[in-house]
C-alpha cells in the first residue's frame, strides 16, 4: 500500500487539539503537510501563548505517523510565531498583522534569493539580478533581510539612514534603478544588535509593509543563509512566488543547500532554480580557467531535484571588486561575460514570469 497525503491526513485527524476542543487537523494546525515516498513532513502553527501545551501534541503526532504503514521518517516541525513587536528606532507599527500567507501592496511578485550556508555569494547575486532585471526594464525592489550581515548598502553604493517623516512609513533608498531596504540600516552602525526571533520577525513585518515600495514587478529578498527565522516567517506571512537557491560547488555548501531546498517544499514555496557560485576560477592576468571547489554539483543537484539550474557564476575578481565598489558587476561592466551570465538569468526569469 503506497502512503497518501490523506491517510497521514486521517491519522493526524484522530489526535486532539487541547485548545480548542476539536482536533489538530480540524483546528487548522497542520500545514505544508508533504508525503514524498516514506518521508512525512508538515508544521505544527500553534498560537505561541499555549505553546507550551502542545510539545505533547507534536510528539503524539511524530509517534502516531511513525507508527503508520509505509512510514520511514517523519518530520514535524512545531512553530509558534507571536505578533512581533517593531524593533527599534521606529515609532509606529501597530497595523493588525495579517493571518496567512500576504501580497505586500503594489508589489506583483515576491522572489527570495536564499543559500544554505553564508559566504557563497548570495548577497552578490541578489545584487546583480537586481541591477540586471532593472536595466531589463523591470520594476525592481531589494530587501536586504541578512540580519547577520547585511551587505547590500555596500554592494549598490548606497549610505545614510533612510528616512522616515510620519514615524510609520519608512523611505526606501534607490540605486541603478532598484528600490533597496536593509534591515541592517534600521540599527545604528556602532550598536552591537542580537536579533532575537519575535523582533526579527516583526523587523521584517515592518520592512514588507511599511516600507514605501511603490508599485513593483517583483521584490527580491536577499536572505540570511540556512533555514531560520526569517524564512519561516517570510513564507508563512508572505505570498513568496518562488526561491533562487545559491550555492558553490562545495559538498558541504550543497548539503546545506539541500536542506534550504527542503524547507521551501515544506513552505510550499516553489524552487525557481538552482545556481553555482564560483563555479570556475578565471584568472584576471591571464584568463586561465580552473576549478577551484570542484565542477558540476550544483547541476547534478539540480537535475536529482527536477530543478533548473540557472546559471554558473565564475570565481572572478572582477566581480568582487566590483561589489565591494559599490557597483554591481552588471553596472560596472555591463558587457563582460561574467555580467552576460547575471543578465541571462535576469532574462530567464522574466521570460519564466518570475520576476
Ligand atoms: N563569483 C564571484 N567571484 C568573485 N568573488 C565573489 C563572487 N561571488 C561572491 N564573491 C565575493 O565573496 C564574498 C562573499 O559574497 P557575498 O557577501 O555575496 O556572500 P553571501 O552568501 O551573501 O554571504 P553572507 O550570507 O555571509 O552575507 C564577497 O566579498 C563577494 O564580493
Amino acid at each position: 500500500m503506497t502512503l497518501t497525503r490523506d491517510a497521514v491526513n486521517a491519522a493526524l485527524k484522530t489526535i486532539d487539539d487541547p485548545v480548542s476542543g476539536t482536533d489538530i487537523v480540524s483546528a487548522g494546525l497542520v500545514k505544508a503537510l508533504t508525503v514524498d515516498g516514506g518521508t512525512v513532513r508538515f508544521v505544527l502553527e500553534v498560537n505561541p501563548d499555549k505553546a507550551e501545551n502542545y510539545k505533547v501534541v507534536r510528539d503524539v503526532a511524530e509517534a502516531t505517523v511513525k507508527a503508520m504503514e509505509g512510514v520511514e521518517q517523519v518530520s514535524v516541525v512545531m512553530t509558534a510565531h507571536s505578533a512581533p513587536k517593531p524593533p527599534p528606532d521606529l515609532k509606529g507599527g501597530s497595523r493588525p498583522q495579517p493571518q496567512g500567507p500576504q501580497k505586500v501592496p503594489g508589489v506583483d511578485r515576491i522572489l527570495a534569493v536564499a543559500s544554505g550556508k553564508g559566504g557563497v555569494g548570495k548577497s552578490t547575486v541578489s545584487a546583480n539580478l537586481a541591477c540586471a532585471l532593472a536595466a531589463e526594464g523591470r520594476r525592481v525592489g531589494l530587501l536586504d533581510a541578512d540580519v547577520y550581515g547585511p551587505s547590500q548598502p555596500r554592494m549598490l553604493g548606497v549610505s545614510g539612514k533612510p528616512a522616515s517623516p510620519d514615524g510609520k512609513t519608512i523611505l526606501p533608498l534607490r540605486n541603478y534603478g532598484v528600490t533597496m531596504m536593509s534591515i541592517g540600516l534600521m540599527t545604528n552602525e556602532d550598536q552591537a544588535v542580537i536579533w532575537r526571533g519575535p523582533m526579527l520577525m516583526g523587523a521584517l513585518q515592518q520592512m514588507m509593509n511599511q516600507v514605501q515600495w511603490g508599485a513593483l514587478d517583483v521584490l527580491i529578498i536577499d536572505l540570511p543563509p540556512g533555514t531560520g527565522d526569517v524564512q519561516m516567517t517570510l513564507s508563512q506571512k508572505f505570498a513568496v512566488d518562488g526561491a533562487v537557491v545559491v550555492s558553490t560547488p562545495q559538498d558541504v555548501a550543497l548539503l546545506d543547500a539541500r536542506r534550504g531546498i527542503d524547507m521551501f517544499n515544506q513552505m510550499k514555496v516553489p524552487i525557481v532554480g538552482l545556481i553555482e557560485n564560483m563555479s570556475t576560477h578565471i584568472c584576471s592576468n591571464c584568463g586561465h580557467e580552473e576549478h577551484v571547489f570542484g565542477h558540476g554539483g550544483v547541476a547534478a543537484e539540480a537535475e536529482k531535484l527536477g530543478v533548473p539550474l540557472l546559471a554558473e557564476i565564475p570565481l572572478h575578481l572582477d566581480i568582487r571588486t566590483a561589489s565591494d565598489g559599490g557597483a554591481p558587476i552588471v553596472v560596472s561592466k555591463p558587457d563582460s561575460p561574467q555580467a552576460q551570465s547575471f543578465r541571462d538569468v535576469a532574462k530567464a526569469l522574466i521570460k519564466g514570469g518570475h520576476a
